[in-house]
């Protein structure tokens, strides 16, 4: 296998001083926690913002991107580093293919994948997209099944398009808090996080603008609607999450190959004997005991 160029990040440069300093900030704060290599998982259905969202992070046109077909037939990682300190952002094919989850596009990630440590998932999807329905679902559940569902403590939902004016009658934060919470809902039913983990499993949901004709603040930072300066957050987000005592997802054989079937129910074997043993054997044993004492004389005689 090739080995994997590791280029300086010089894009780092390219980001207005205030989020330089506030970037090289939260490195010092990662490698004061010893971590010295963050592999941040980027994923989504296709055309929403998965290539333009790592081109954003890393501060140059590292991915091609492209309006009207898929750029990433296969996953893409890009590393980066600076001052000991690695960056890799690994781009996915779009999950959906006419209609339905691509599982072979899914199968070709967990191939990529294959003995990577996987710190942050970014599940992209746009802001401006008015409802979620059943491909949401099987897209998140598909995630779920093929990592498991603590790949969703690493998990932060991103959320594209979104310098957008919102329609009638709500304001910005009404809107971006509605979609938000209706994707979570589906990410919590598809990743099975049940009522009680809700609070522990709070999954972060961070707004991006990626286009160039984004708002700047005076700092000449790209913010959003609400003023944010989205990039600092995004990846102040991303500290958080890789800070918060959780594990990162180490993609091996096993979880690639998902649980065997052959061993599937095995646990509940000598549950069913003894099961059978006492309630079965047990109360036939019993009843022949008792017939026998009630047909001490033959019934001829
Ligand atoms: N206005 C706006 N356009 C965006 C944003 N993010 C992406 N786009 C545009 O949306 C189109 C698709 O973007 P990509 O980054 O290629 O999307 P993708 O999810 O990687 O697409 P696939 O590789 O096909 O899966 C491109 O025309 C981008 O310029 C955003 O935040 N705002």
């Amino acid at each position: 296998m090739a080995s994997q160029i590791i280029r300086e990040w010089a894009g780092i440069q390219q980001f207005p001083a205030a989020t330089q300093s506030k970037l090289l900030e939260l490195l010092g704060k990662l490698k004061q926690e010893n971590v010295s290599t963050l592999t941040i998982l980027v994923m989504g259905k296709g055309g929403v913002g998965k290539s333009s969202t790592v081109n954003s992070i890393i501060g140059e046109r590292a991915v091609a991107v492209s309006a009207f077909q898929s750029e990433t037939p296969r996953p893409v990682m890009v590393s980066r580093s600076r001052a000991g300190f690695t960056l890799n952002v690994i781009d996915t094919p779009g999950l959906v293919e006419g209609g339905y989850v691509n599982n072979q596009a899914l199968d070709l990630i967990k191939k990529f994948l294959l003995n990577k440590t996987i710190d942050v998932l970014l599940y992209v999807d746009r802001l401006d997209a008015y409802r979620v329905d059943n491909l949401d679902k099987q897209i998140v559940k598909a995630i779920t099944d093929s990592f498991g569902k603590e790949i969703w403590r690493r998990g932060i939902v991103v959320l594209t398009h979104a310098q957008l004016s919102p329609p009638d009658g709500l304001t910005y934060d009404e809107f971006t808090s509605r979609r938000s919470e209706a994707l979570l809902k589906i990410v919590r039913m598809a990743a099975r996080i049940r009522k009680q983990e809700i609070q522990a499993a709070s999954i972060p949901v961070v707004l991006v603008e990626n286009s160039g004709r984004c708002n700047k603040n005076e700092s000449d930072e790209k913010i959003l609607p609400s003023g944010t300066a989205w990039i600092p957050n995004l990846v102040q987000t991303i500290t958080d999450a890789v800070l918060s005592g959780s594990k990162g997802i180490l993609v091996d054989q096993k979880l690639i190959e998902g649980p065997n079937p052959n061993n599937r129910g095995k646990v509940l074997i000598p549950v069913i004997l003894a099961f059978q043993y006492f309630f079965v054997v047990k109360r036939i044993q019993k009843w022949i005991k008792n017939d026998i004492a009630r047909e001490s004389r033959p019934s001829w005689s």
